[in-house]
């Protein structure tokens, strides 16, 4: 199978069945298939579509009727248009590889194909025409229309055009070093020059890199672990102490119970607790990489602790909408009413077991990878006019524009 085609499959399972394009691709990456520069090609195209497909989807359905048009081929259009538009691939070989591909899923269409991929390099079919002047930038950048509306209801236009411009950017690679292994002393001297490191502005244990650190072999002797940076400053203002009584309230895949982890003693034992049990596996290799063994795992709902703790983690399931960067397909999910319901009824009941479970003068962090004001400061509003106990310390929205990173709310709370 050649890249475009693996891109194809790859694409239509994200799009069609809501498959996770980053763990295809990584499956692909480690199968070792295919050589690195096609993979490099395969992961562009697909998420390189994925970041536009609402934009590539507005031009191709101004020359095809997709309602009679075969699905598979409408991605496969979407994906020539990216080449031509976004790649600057000659026309040529995207229409000669585009029509090979077609005569496996359906030979009847390879002329349909051949004459539409050359009419997509017309530049005058690429405008943009639409009534709603507003909506033109978020089309052209393939963010839905939903989501920019409602940034602009809890923030302003002004928050809301700032993200959609900056959703397709690569966003900062960054990542902690393993105290359990070394000190960030040591780890400076060695590395801050060879590797070209700049120190995170915002957290103590960040660093900031254009290396590819996943080939390195401190990578894989756990001296690092990569983690956004606001990732990071969700567990260093939980102010973990050696003895504290620490609770990770939803921990898959255990990038932040780790680094509670080696705050704490080595014979201090950090509760960690996650719903879904398939995530075990991930959860376990990053505790091995990372040599860390003081962590005691429980694979039932964080709402079934009967403990109290003083200091607490709710890293909570939440819609997603900040991580556009990252995983491009968000852009592309439309929850329901009653499956944004749920969400928030989960993260508000997790929020209460959260504060009953906490002791008087304990700390609670409670963050999510979203934007969506209801799933953020709304929850701690209404949590704090039913807790009379609770303080709000520190809050905190990164929309993702800040410093390139991805969006985050944090909120620190104390009893
Ligand atoms: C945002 S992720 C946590 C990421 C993790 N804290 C980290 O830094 O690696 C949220 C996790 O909560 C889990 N989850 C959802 N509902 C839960 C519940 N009732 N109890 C415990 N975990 C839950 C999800 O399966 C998911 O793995």
């Amino acid at each position: 199978m050649n890249s475009r085609e693996q891109a194809l499959n790859i694409l239509y399972k994200v799009i069609k069945e809501q498959k996770h394009a980053n763990k295809m691709l990584n499956e692909l990456s480690k199968s070792k298939a295919m050589s690195s520069s096609d993979i490099a090609f395969i992961y562009k195209l697909v998420y390189g579509t994925i970041q536009y497909k609402i934009y590539l989807e507005y031009v191709v359905n101004k020359i095809i009727n997709p309602l009679k048009t075969d699905y598979k081929i409408q991605v496969l259009l979407w994906m020539n248009l990216y080449q031509i538009k976004f790649l600057k691939t000659s026309i040529y070989s995207v229409t000669n590889e585009a029509v090979e591909l077609t005569k496996k899923i359906n030979s009847n269409l390879s002329g349909l194909v051949n004459v539409v991929s050359k009419k997509l390099q017309d530049t005058k079919l690429w405008e943009v025409n639409i009534k709603n002047k507003q909506n033109i930038t978020p089309l052209e950048m393939g963010f839905p229309f939903w989501l920019y509306k409602q940034i602009q209801k809890d923030y302003s236009t002004e928050v809301a055009n700032k993200i959609v411009n900056i959703s397709n950017e690569q966003c900062n690679f960054s990542f902690r070093v393993n105290l359990k292994l070394i000190t960030q002393k040591e780890f400076e001297k060695k590395y801050m020059q060879e590797w070209d490191l700049q120190k995170s502005n915002i957290v103590n244990n960040g660093y900031l890199t254009n290396k590819n650190i996943i080939k390195t072999k401190e990578f894989e002797q756990g001296l690092i672990f990569i983690q956004d940076e606001t990732s990071i400053l969700a567990v260093e203002l939980l102010e973990v102490k050696k003895n504290s009584k620490v609770l990770d309230m939803c921990c898959a895949p255990g990038g932040k119970l780790t680094y509670i982890a080696t705050f704490i003693n080595k014979n201090n034992l950090v509760d960690g607790y996650e719903i879904n049990k398939s995530k075990e596996k991930i959860i376990n290799q990053n505790l091995k990489r990372l040599q860390i063994s003081n962590v005691n795992l429980n694979f039932t709902s964080a709402l079934n602790i009967n403990k109290t703790y003083n200091r607490i983690l709710l890293d909570a399931p939440c819609s997603g909408f900040g991580v556009f960067k990252r995983k491009p397909e968000i852009k592309l999910k439309k929850y329901s009413d009653q499956e944004m319901q749920e969400l928030y009824d989960l993260q508000y009941d997790l929020l209460k077991k959260a504060v009953e479970s906490l002791d008087k003068k304990g700390i609670l962090v409670y963050s999510t990878c979203t934007i969506n004001k209801k799933e953020n400061q709304n929850q701690i509003e209404k949590l704090l006019r039913s807790y009379p106990d609770i303080n709000l310390e520190y809050q905190q929205q990164f929309f993702g524009f800040e410093g390139n990173n991805n969006g985050f709310y944090i909120a620190k709370l104390k009893k």
